[in-house]
């Protein structure tokens, strides 16, 4: 039995190795095939003129720009605060730490001072894990580090506030913000001056988002409005943190962020078509909140320390400085683009490929779904064989 089906698929292969399948043209004359086969037709144009054409500008050749940015910020600030000294001037000098960063700037907003301190012996902070003792044998042994912590123990327990006695930076810093509002919330008036440049290799073109018309004294009293002044670029820091917190969904005030920090990106974008003058390129802006914010439960905000480092009366001394605030992160994404002969050949040249989808389209509604599905078939498939061949001939023949 298993040999007779296996004689059976072989006698079929050999078959079909001496058949040829050639196309044929059945020209069906109906009013809703034909127009069924133009919609499709046009809707394939549709797609190459309006979307590859006219929307992602198939005609053109992109090229990527490479860019740099550096930034400007301005403002003074003037507290009366106990936490910082009584009264207090603050510029962008204080406040903007470090003063240059790659594509980034720093605004400190909120603090926690810790003064004159100085290389020696003090307790341990009790929230230093590993650092709480009974007796002196619970610091042991001497010169272990806490890492979390603020020195290295000398052995001693102190019994009042039942910490290890370490070597460190004393008076050791009180960790904890005092008050629920931030000490340099002033610095949302502040303004940050944007100046990005970018170069199209290909085109060989440089723009500028400080646009040629403007001078200095535009430049000082300018104040970027996305509705009123879209090509100013000093962007006041409230007016940022604002538009940032767009999408989130719980929206905080510049104060509630200046409180504990966060990180906000300053996106700026170019599409040029230098088709037209490259003058008329101009950069658009926008600005999104990249920390999570209320939503983040632990590591919330963002903060760093640094120092100030000093000597009195030969002893060294240092101001440690937390400094909490909102790191504005600048990302660019720069995109020129102008008329060339290859882009615009190969998207015409797979545009006409793409007719043919219609008659595959058109035939698979023909073939397999229209009522009279069976009787198009007959006429679009049709067996002959050699001896249909001889037996026309022979009529023909005949005829003759
Ligand atoms: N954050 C800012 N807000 C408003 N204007 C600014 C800001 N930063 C700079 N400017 C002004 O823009 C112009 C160009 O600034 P640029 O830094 O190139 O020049 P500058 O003369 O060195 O600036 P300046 O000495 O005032 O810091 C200057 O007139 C400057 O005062």
């Amino acid at each position: 039995m298993a040999q007779t089906n296996a004689c059976l698929y072989v006698q079929r292969g050999i078959a079909v190795f001496f058949e040829y399948d050639t196309p044929k043209i059945v020209h069906i004359k109906s009013k809703s095939i034909g127009i069924f086969n133009r919609l499709v037709q046009l809707a394939i144009i549709g797609y190459i003129i309006g979307w590859v054409f006219i929307y992602k500008k198939g005609y053109q050749l992109e090229d990527v720009g490479v860019s740099g940015t550096t930034t400007k910020v301005k403002g003074v600030a003037y507290t009366k605060d106990p936490r910082v000294g009584n009264q207090k001037l603050w510029d962008s000098t204080d406040i903007v730490v470090p003063a240059e960063e790659n594509n980034a700037f720093f605004v400190m907003t909120n603090m926690i001072i810790t003064n004159d301190q100085s290389p020696s012996e003090c307790a341990e902070s009790p929230t230093v894990p590993g650092a709480n003792c009974t007796e002196d044998k619970d610091c042991l042994p001497i010169n272990k580090p806490f890492l979390l912590g603020h020195g290295v123990t000398t052995g001693v327990c102190n019994k009042t506030t039942k910490t290890c006695m370490v070597e460190a930076w004393c008076p050791i810093e009180h960790d904890k913000l005092p008050t629920r509002y931030p000490v340099l919330n002033a610095t949302k008036t502040f303004t940050v001056l944007i100046k990005n440049h970018v170069y199209f290799p290909y085109y060989k073109k440089t723009r500028s988002n400080i646009v040629e018309s403007t001078n200095a004294s535009y430049l000082q009293g300018c104040n970027y409005d996305a509705a009123n002044d879209p090509f100013c670029p000093v962007f006041r820091l409230g007016y940022i943190v604002d538009h940032a917190q767009q999408q989130m969904e719980k929206k905080q005030t510049y104060d509630d962020m200046a409180y504990e920090g966060g990180v906000v990106s300053i996106r700026i974008s170019w599409d040029c078509n230098f088709d037209y003058d490259p003058l008329l390129c101009k950069p658009k802006y926008s600005f999104d909140r990249l920390d999570k914010g209320e939503d983040s439960l632990i590591a919330k905000g963002y903060n760093y320390r640094f120092s100030h480092n000093y000597f009195q009366n030969d002893v060294q001394k240092r101001q440690l400085i937390k400094a909490y605030g909102i790191l504005f992160i600048i990302t660019m994404d720069a995109r020129a683009a102008a008329f060339n002969v290859i882009p615009t050949l190969q998207n015409i040249g797979s545009g006409l490929a793409l007719l043919s989808i219609a008659t595959i389209v058109c035939d698979v509604f023909v073939l397999y779904l229209h009522k009279k599905r069976k009787f198009f078939r007959s006429h679009k498939y049709e067996e002959v064989t050699n001896t249909d061949a001889f037996s026309i001939m022979e009529d023909d023949d005949e005829d003759m």
